[in-house]
């Protein structure tokens, strides 16, 4: 029966006004509550943040709540937006753990089980209830979807009756017709729009979630410090890439793909139906044949996009990494003048990513053309071919098409038969242009696949490094009992996928088993070491280069642990053992949050102290100038260029006085500062009550130190302690000793000599007066 004819129009005037209705209300809804919350709105105007307020939040940056959560504070368009940011409980990734087992090293990224296992696993983190936000906005999502597709359905129906109308010259329904055309269009351009916000809006907001869920495994405190192991001990490289670039892609993807799959399939569905009533039950099975015939012909051709994208993004990874290395280098590249050479390098993992893009355009060609071929030439072509049927059978039964209405004149006949040729005509373009989404679809889904792969690799390396060995406590000491200290081994089940190779050399697959495996090195750096260092007790650590010193403070910061062997150490962190390493790290921030670091603004304020205290530690370490020469305390600079060699290396110690620890490792952390600021800084750390274990190769360094740890360098890991006060005296006095009795030795040739020269002296006075 041809829609729009006089007994279904009663019911498709209802359905119309009532879906120009919603979409009215839908457009007009932000201006609707605008009026219903006209009453809160301040009357003074938009509720600003004051100057004062503003500096403020950039200053704190967070509040800590009672609760354990934080509220970031976010200065944005002259607010200070109140974030709410609740930690993600152990508990849940303890649950997830189990979800995200070690990928095997062979895996290829495909569309099959694996895939299916890890998209699930990762859907739980970005959909974690079915009350979240996320959920409300897919489903969303799909309202808009169906909306969109009965629309065009109501498109095509009106497309088909417009034309009829013109054919039969009725020009009252022609107009009639052009006047619910135009009221269609405001909905079915609306549901455009909003299609393509909620698509990004749901990306955006996937990406949120999962980027919070990493960082909060990443960026993990002792004793997992993730974000210190997981290169070295799980085996993943390159992890900015990850975290930035593979995340907004994996997440833009997903919700580019629900929509690219939604859509087609409903249109399919839907469109299918529709046609099918016109078409009858041989139309429907020509129908479903076209569908089989497209899809293994297409299967057949698809190449491994999943592989492909996951090769991609670690080759795009690699190039990130090499220029993030320039720009963190610059200084010391310059000063060799190795840009050239730096060039080449980035030039040569520059190449490789476009050989390998390259070769995926390549590839590409072919599939698309029969992709094209096969979508846009066969379907039309059977699309023809199944409109002219009711047409041909109808034309040897009756003037009609497959329901024809009753007509009492000719043209009346022709008018419909035009008309449902022009409404299947634009559902079969529809479900042309439906099927051909599909299929791009399915390479979508296989892009997917690679960058599933990728997440889940670092999702299931962070969760499966095994966070380091607890320690025995004890604020007043630090011991090492038979420790053997050796260079922590890789996890050779964690890390990326020995997908190594591009898409025209083909791929590798090895089986991974040329990560080294095995908790302990071959050779250890340092055996059986026994020390204890009581407070007030300081010890030196010297020995030559690459010898394991500062595995040693490794060791005692926590981020290593020993092979055998036993240590006790006070917590680590501000009050217990702090390390300031050789190479002084400025954080992005103020010139105040330099000295505070690690604490945040807010910690410094609840901690009591004063700018004033502040002003006093500089003195200590002889940058008391900084504050008045930088312009002020709240000066943000890029301090890792603003300040010298040296400068950065006092800075650290004024973290140290600031953070005033129990014992403090001073790890080469001086060796860029003059010998006699060095030398007060070092009496200052102790006037203040730190426990000083030094690495250094200074001598002048010995004096403020009570033990001497050599670390011998052979292949036994052997080391040896001295007291080093007792052995100085003992040398001096030995020095003492010898000096006076050498000088004794001589006392009696002096004497003999005196009196040879009294004897000279006498002779000469006789000679001298006879003459
Ligand atoms: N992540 C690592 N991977 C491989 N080897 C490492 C790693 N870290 C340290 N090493 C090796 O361990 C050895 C000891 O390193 P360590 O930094 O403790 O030396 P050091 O005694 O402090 O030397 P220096 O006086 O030059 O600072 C070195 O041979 C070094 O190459």
């Amino acid at each position: 029966m041809p829609l729009f004819s006089k007994p279904l129009e009663s019911k498709q005037q209802l359905r119309i006004p009532l879906l120009i209705a919603a979409s009215v209300i839908l457009l007009a809804r932000s201006r609707l509550a605008a009026l219903v919350n006209v009453s809160r709105v301040n009357p003074l105007g938009p509720d600003k943040a004051t100057e004062k307020d503003l500096k403020n939040a950039r200053q704190q940056l967070y509040q800590d709540e009672k609760d354990g959560s934080k509220t970031l504070l976010l200065p944005f368009g002259g607010r200070v937006n109140k974030i709410p940011i609740q930690p993600i409980p152990d508990e849940v990734f303890k649950r997830d753990a189990a979800s995200f087992m070690p990928v095997p090293k062979s895996h290829k990224p495909n569309v099959d089980k694996l895939f299916m296992k890890q998209l699930v696993a990762i859907l739980r983190i970005v959909f974690p209830s079915l009350t979240s936000k996320e959920v409300g906005l897919l489903l969303l999502h799909t309202f808009f979807l169906v909306t969109r597709t009965v629309l065009s359905v109501y498109v095509a129906h009106l497309d088909g009756r417009l034309v009829r109308d013109i054919v039969s010259a009725d020009g009252k329904g022609f107009l009639r017709g052009l006047g619910w055309w135009f009221a269609l269009a405001v909905p079915s351009s609306y549901t455009n729009s909003m299609l393509r916000h909620l698509q990004s809006k749901l990306s955006l907001r996937l990406r949120t979630r999962l980027t919070r869920y990493t960082h909060d495994l990443y960026l993990s405190a002792a004793p997992n410090l993730k974000y210190y192991r997981i290169a070295r001990e799980g085996g993943l490289e390159g992890i900015d890439q990850y975290l930035t670039s593979d995340i907004a892609a994996f997440c833009e993807s997903l919700s580019t793909l629900y929509g690219n799959v939604m859509k087609p399939s409903l249109d399919m569905f839907i469109f299918t139906i529709q046609l099918t009533r016109k078409l009858g039950a041989m139309g429907s099975v020509l129908l479903t044949l076209n569908y089989m015939a497209t899809a293994s012909i297409l299967r057949a051709v698809t190449p491994a996009f999943g592989r492909l994208a996951a090769v991609e993004a670690r080759l795009e990874g690699e190039y990130r990494t090499g220029v993030g290395r320039i720009g963190r280098e610059s200084e010391e590249i310059a000063f060799y003048g190795g840009g050239g050479r730096e060039q080449h390098i980035l030039w040569n993992a520059y190449l490789r990513l476009v050989k390998h893009i390259n070769s995926i355009y390549k590839i590409r060609v072919a599939y698309e053309w029969t992709e094209d071929y096969v979508i846009k030439y066969m379907w039309s072509a059977a699309g023809y071919a199944l409109i002219s049927i009711p047409v041909w059978i109808a034309t040897k039964r009756s003037v009609g098409i497959q329901a024809p209405t009753p007509s009492d004149k000719p043209e009346n006949a022709v008018a419909d038969r035009t008309e449902n040729y022009i409404s299947s005509r634009r559902l079969l373009l529809s479900l042309a242009d439906a099927g051909g989404r599909l299929m791009y679809a399915y390479k979508d889904i296989l892009e997917l696949a690679g960058l599933t792969t990728r997440i889940y690799t670092m999702l299931s390396t962070l969760h499966h490094l095994q966070p380091l060995p607890e320690f025995e406590r004890d604020e007043n000491k630090i011991e090492f009992q038979q420790a053997v200290i050796g260079i922590p081994k890789r996890d050779a089940r964690l890390g990326e996928t020995a997908l190594v190779g591009n898409a025209e050399e083909g791929f590798d697959f090895g089986d991974g088993s040329d990560a080294v495996e095995g908790p302990h090195s071959e050779r250890p750096l340092v055996r059986d070491l026994n020390i204890r260092v009581e407070r007030g007790e300081h010890l030196m650590i010297s020995g030559p280069n690459g010898v394991g010193k500062t595995a040693i403070a490794r060791v005692l910061a926590g981020l290593w642990a020993v092979e055998e062997g036993k240590v006790v150490r006070p917590d680590r962190g501000f009050t217990g053992v702090f390390v300031v390493p050789q190479r002084a790290y400025m954080v992005t921030g103020s010139l105040l949050d330099q000295i505070i670091y690690p604490h945040s603004y807010a910690q410094f304020k609840k901690s009591g102290k004063t700018e004033h205290d502040l002003i006093d530690i500089l003195k200590a370490v002889h940058l008391a100038y900084l504050p008045s020469r930088e312009g002020g305390w709240e000066t943000v600079k890029e301090w890792k260029d603003v300040l010298s060699g040296g400068e950065k290396q006092r800075m650290g110690m004024a973290r140290l006085f600031y953070h005033k620890p129990k014992f403090a490792v001073l790890d080469e952390c001086t060796s860029a500062v003059s010998t006699d600021v060095e030398g007060s800084m070092y009496q200052h750390a102790k006037d203040l009550g730190i426990t000083l274990i030094t690495i250094s190769h200074r001598p002048t360094l010995t004096k403020y130190h009570t033990r001497l740890l050599t670390i011998v360098g052979d292949a036994a890991g052997s080391w040896n302690l001295t007291m080093v006060g007792t052995a100085e005296e003992r040398m001096g006095l030995d020095r003492e000793i010898l000096m006076l009795e050498s000088k004794l030795a001589e006392v009696e040739t002096w004497e003999k000599r005196v009196k040879e020269l009294e004897i000279l002296l006498g002779a000469g006075g006789a000679k001298s007066t006879k003459s």
